[in-house]
């Protein structure tokens, strides 16, 4: 059983839904025409409704009564014989549903309509926004738990807001309506009829703020049950491998248990409201029928008018009791809205700073100046890093795994700020410059590159979009891929599997050059792109990388230092400080960290392949 809710009221949905509006209003506003009409129609139909028992009442006092009594007065009838009055209310009674139900129509449609007008453009707003936000939010965050957000949090409000809050919204205003003709029919009998709502009102707010709060806790439960089984299925084969199915599945049980438990919650306390206000309302029927009666008896009210507000009561109690459970349900979409502008009102920590400018095409001079870093505050990554890079040259990034070497190139990219510091392309602060138009200018390929589960044609396209046939087939050929994409059932079309699943991991790697080569960007960045591939495949890459690279600035990390002995700059990380930089001759002659790794990884490789070698210096 999850941890109990802090007890909320009426009060505690209030806020949130004024939230929600201030957030889609711009959308909203869009929608004004649809839905001030469609609140014309709203208003028709409640109207119309409150006409209904009026026919009736006619009929009672001015025909069955006096008949019934014998008597040849009829109490105001419009002058109409009881024939054509009893034909009139007869019509009536058709022709108010008729046009209320019609009033009816056209305000739930125009409604509906606006709803999912906005509701889509939320939607799309959502996913945009999602796309925008930060690597570190995105690491923060469980994938699952943001896709409930776009789909499931946004339907639910679709749902509500059409299916309960209209009518909601119906039945209050004819709510008020029949208040104030009972008021006009007899005060004294209207007094005993609402006395019990301060009460009722209480109650409701009470319950619907807990029910409100499991609610939120419940959704949030189902967005971790999505995290997890998303991350279970995206590393099946992990899983299997390791045989974590059990262990996986207990974590599961436990997770679906305490998301049942909290709906189990929401459920009770929704279902105990409803009934308790089903009896209170009995009360107050009953209390209206005898004292009604009493007033009647005695001429302060015709038995037709009795009949009016007996209606009125009965039609007053359906939208009452179902106010319990509509409330509690606009409640739980409440919790979805806020959870949907959470996520909008969510600023990215990296984004275009106020006066940035779309980069020029860039030489690829590089400087980092005292930069340094942390993923979280007071645990710096990168301490006080400085280096310069010219135009085309090779920088090589190793040193001890994670020692900062990724998280050192992602600082290009701007995924990530530096705390401290700055970074300069071609002289000039790379947070000067418009995101978009500073990673256009960026390749990169990384250990296990990610493909989309679309064809090898759009794959490499992505790389640059809009991109025509011919530049994919070239950037295919750089990449030494066009033999096996022509190799594949549908060459270029082939449809991939999802995250190129159906391809080998050199194969992948390849498509994966492509991608970035189609950019011709200036600047390339390489993080381990031949781990993993066997030796055969790494020859194949490594080919399409000299290609890939040539005249741009470049970096590349690598755990080999004898593939990238002949870049011009060598930076050796450990514990996020640079602290040997120069050539692989420099660095040897130092005899320092470098050199004693590269001996190592000498000894090593002679042992395995049983060469001896000479250690370059
Ligand atoms: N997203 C993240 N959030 C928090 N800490 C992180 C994150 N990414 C990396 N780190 C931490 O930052 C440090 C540097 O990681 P980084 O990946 O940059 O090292 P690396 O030198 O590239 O390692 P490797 O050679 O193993 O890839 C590590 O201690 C790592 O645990």
């Amino acid at each position: 059983m999850g941890q109990r809710p802090k007890e909320k009221d009426l009060k505690g949905v209030i806020p949130g839904l004024l939230r929600i509006l201030r957030k889609f209003s711009p959308y909203i506003r869009k929608q004004r025409f649809t839905i001030v009409g469609a609140f014309f129609a709203l208003l028709i139909e409640t109207g119309l409704r409150l006409l209904e028992p009026w026919p009736l009442k006619y009929v009672f006092d001015n025909i069955l009564i006096p008949a019934h009594n014998n008597s040849t007065h009829i109490p105001n009838s419009f002058g109409l014989n009881p024939v054509m009055l009893l034909t009139l209310s007869a019509l009536a009674i058709v022709g108010i549903t008729g046009l209320g139900s019609m009033a009816a129509y056209l305000s739930t449609y125009g409604m509906s309509l606006a709803v999912v007008e906005v509701l889509s453009e939320v939607r799309g707003q959502v996913f945009d926004r999602l796309q925008r936000l930060s690597l570190s939010f995105h690491q923060q965050h469980k994938s699952g738990d943001l896709i409930t957000r776009v789909t499931a949090d946004i339907e639910k409000m679709r749902l509500v807001t059409i299916k309960t809050a209209l009518p909601l919204l119906t039945n209050i205003i004819s709510l008020l309506g029949m208040l104030a003709i009972m008021y006009w029919l007899n005060w004294e009998l209207a007094l005993v009829a609402t006395a019990i709502f301060p009460f009722l009102t209480l109650l409701t707010s009470k319950t619907i703020g807990r029910i409100r709060s499991f609610a939120k806790q419940h959704r949030d439960s189902e967005g971790v049950l999505a995290a997890t089984t998303g991350e279970t299925i995206g590393a099946i084969k992990v899983v299997q491998v390791l045989s974590l199915q059990e262990m996986l599945h207990s974590i599961f049980a436990a997770q679906n248990q305490k998301s049942l438990d909290e709906a189990i919650e929401s459920l009770k306390l929704s279902a105990a409201l409803e009934r308790t206000v089903q009896v209170l309302m009995a009360v107050i029927i009953a209390a209206v029928l005898w004292r009604g009666s009493h007033v009647v008896l005695h001429k302060g009210l015709t038995p037709g008018e009795l009949l009016v507000f007996m209606t009125y009561l009965k039609n007053a109690f359906e939208p009452m009791r179902k106010l319990s459970n509509q409330v509690g349900q606009i409640a739980k979409a409440t919790a979805s809205g806020e959870r949907v502008v959470e996520l909008l009102e969510y600023e990215p920590n990296v984004r275009d700073l106020p006066g940035a400018e779309k980069a020029h095409p860039f030489f690829g001079a590089i400087r980092f100046e005292n930069v340094s870093f942390g993923y979280s505050t007071g645990k710096e990554i990168l301490k006080n890093i400085s280096f310069a890079v010219q135009p085309g040259q090779q920088v090589a990034v190793v040193g001890p795994s994670g020692s900062g070497k990724s998280t050192l190139l992602s600082l290009i990219l701007r995924l990530y700020d530096p705390d401290s510091g700055r970074i300069l392309i071609d002289s000039q602060d790379l947070r000067e410059y418009t995101l978009d138009s500073l990673r256009q200018q960026i390749s990169v390929v990384l250990q296990d590159s990610v493909l989309f589960a679309v064809s090898v044609q759009e794959n490499i396209a992505y790389g640059k979009l809009g991109s025509s046939r011919k530049e994919v087939e070239q950037a295919a050929r750089l990449a030494n891929a066009h033999e096996f994409i022509m190799q594949l059932p549908q060459g270029y079309e082939t449809v991939l599997g999802e995250r190129g699943g159906t391809l080998s991991g050199g194969q992948r790697q390849r498509i994966a050059i492509a991608r970035a080569a189609i950019r011709q960007a200036p600047i390339v960045i390489l993080d381990e792109p031949t781990t993993g591939l066997d030796s055969a495949s790494e020859q194949i890459v490594n080919a399409a990388l000299e290609k890939l690279t040539e005249g741009q600035t470049t970096f590349t990390i690598s755990h080999n230092l004898r593939a990238v002995q002949h870049a011009d700059i060598i930076l050796y990380v450990e514990g996020g400080s640079i602290l040997e930089q120069g050539t692989h001759s420099e660095l040897m002659r130092l005899g320092g960290h470098y050199a004693t790794l590269y001996q190592m990884q000498s000894i090593i490789d002679s042992e395995q392949t049983g060469d001896t070698y000479a250690i370059e210096a």
